[in-house]
């Protein structure tokens, strides 16, 4: 397939052109000067240009704390510029994959989310990005599919993985957050994700195809067992492994909230695409792997 994505450096469309192209499909990356996403035109401009068979919607404001005050730029993109993005599809007539965020929610439920539940961001990136799926299902229900996905990491941009492994060169111990638990997911699973899902989505109209499901690697976390599982690859490939104080939320504060629990359940997509992500575990060892590989 000829696939679109926006954004040209970013975690996801990085991982897509590799995994993409590996699989022998065409990705073409399209960002800014030519498609910005505050900039509805570009958007539909480079989207007709590039006449792909599929769009990719990956691009994103995603500084949760500087969205704080960043209020209206995170969400001409997130929002607006989702929207321009499924308007595009729609134009051309091509399915759409659009990726959103386990910050829709609050976090207050004591199970994984379902992709029924109420949402109720805690701050401006997961309301910017709940609008976004709402401009997505308002101008293209009928084409295209939202993979809410979550802390994502790679060999690629910034993440999570890259500051633990750069603060721990420096530190004996690192505090982090153990009361807020989650989904850690590699980008490069979630591009194989995306790459079954448009496959699909080109396929089969079904309607059951369309709408939003939750997409995360198998198994949870809090930040805390995060920075262990990295410093315990990290050794493992002779790296730096400081020890891990964990401490509580009120003690690192931060100008966003995030949601204390955000798991996703992820039933619905594999009973509906066939899509299972592998366990975090395994898919952050080969991250870690290929960054000590990249920093020797
Ligand atoms: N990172 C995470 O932990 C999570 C991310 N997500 C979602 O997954 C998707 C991919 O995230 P990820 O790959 O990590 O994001 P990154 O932060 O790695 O990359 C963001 C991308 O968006 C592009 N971008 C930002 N603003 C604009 C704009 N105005 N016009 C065009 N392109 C723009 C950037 O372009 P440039 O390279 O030019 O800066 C970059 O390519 C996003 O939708 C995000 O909301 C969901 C859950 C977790
Ligand atoms: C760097 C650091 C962070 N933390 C805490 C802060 C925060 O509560 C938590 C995560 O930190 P970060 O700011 O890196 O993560 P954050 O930017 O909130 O990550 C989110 O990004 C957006 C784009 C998403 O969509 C989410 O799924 C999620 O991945 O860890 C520590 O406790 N110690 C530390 O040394
Ligand atoms: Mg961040």
């Amino acid at each position: 397939m000829r696939i679109a994505v926006t954004g040209t450096a970013g975690q996801v469309v990085t991982s897509l052109r590799e995994r993409g192209e590996a699989a022998g499909h065409e990705i073409i990356a399209l960002g800014r000067p030519e498609l910005d996403l505050t900039n509805p035109v570009s958007v539909t401009r480079a989207l007709a240009t590039a006449a792909p068979d599929a769009v990719v919607s990956a691009a994103a404001y995603t500084a949760v704390d500087k969205a704080e005050t960043e209020v209206d730029l995170a969400y001409a993109v997130n929002g607006a510029g989702a929207g321009a993005v499924a308007q595009a599809a729609k134009a051309l007539g091509v399915p759409l994959v659009h990726i959103s965020t386990d910050y829709v929610f609050d976090g207050t439920l004591d199970r994984p989310y379902v992709e029924t539940d109420p949402t109720g961001p805690t701050g401006v990136y997961g309301a910017s990005k709940l609008a976004g799926e709402e401009a997505v299902l308002a101008a293209y229900a009928e084409g295209g599919a939202i993979l809410r996905v979550a802390w994502v990491y790679s060999p690629f941009g910034g993440n999570f993985v890259k500051t633990m492994l750069r603060v721990g060169e420096s530190r004996d111990v690192v505090s982090v957050v153990a009361d807020q638990v989650g989904n850690p997911t590699s980008a490069l699973d979630i591009a194989d994700g995306i790459l079954a899902v448009a496959a699909n989505l080109a396929l089969d109209p079904d309607p059951t195809l369309r709408g939003v499901f939750h997409m995360t690697a198998a198994g949870e976390a809090s930040w805390a067992d995060f920075a262990q599982g990295i410093f315990a690859a990290s050794a493992a490939h002779g790296g730096a492994a400081p020890k891990v104080t964990r401490i509580a939320t009120a003690d690192y504060p931060t100008p966003a909230a995030r949601p204390a629990n955000s798991r996703l359940d992820c039933s619905r997509i594999a009973q509906v695409h066939g899509v299972a992500l592998p366990a975090w575990q395994g898919a952050l060892e080969t991250v870690v792997a290929r960054l000590r590989i990249a920093a020797a």
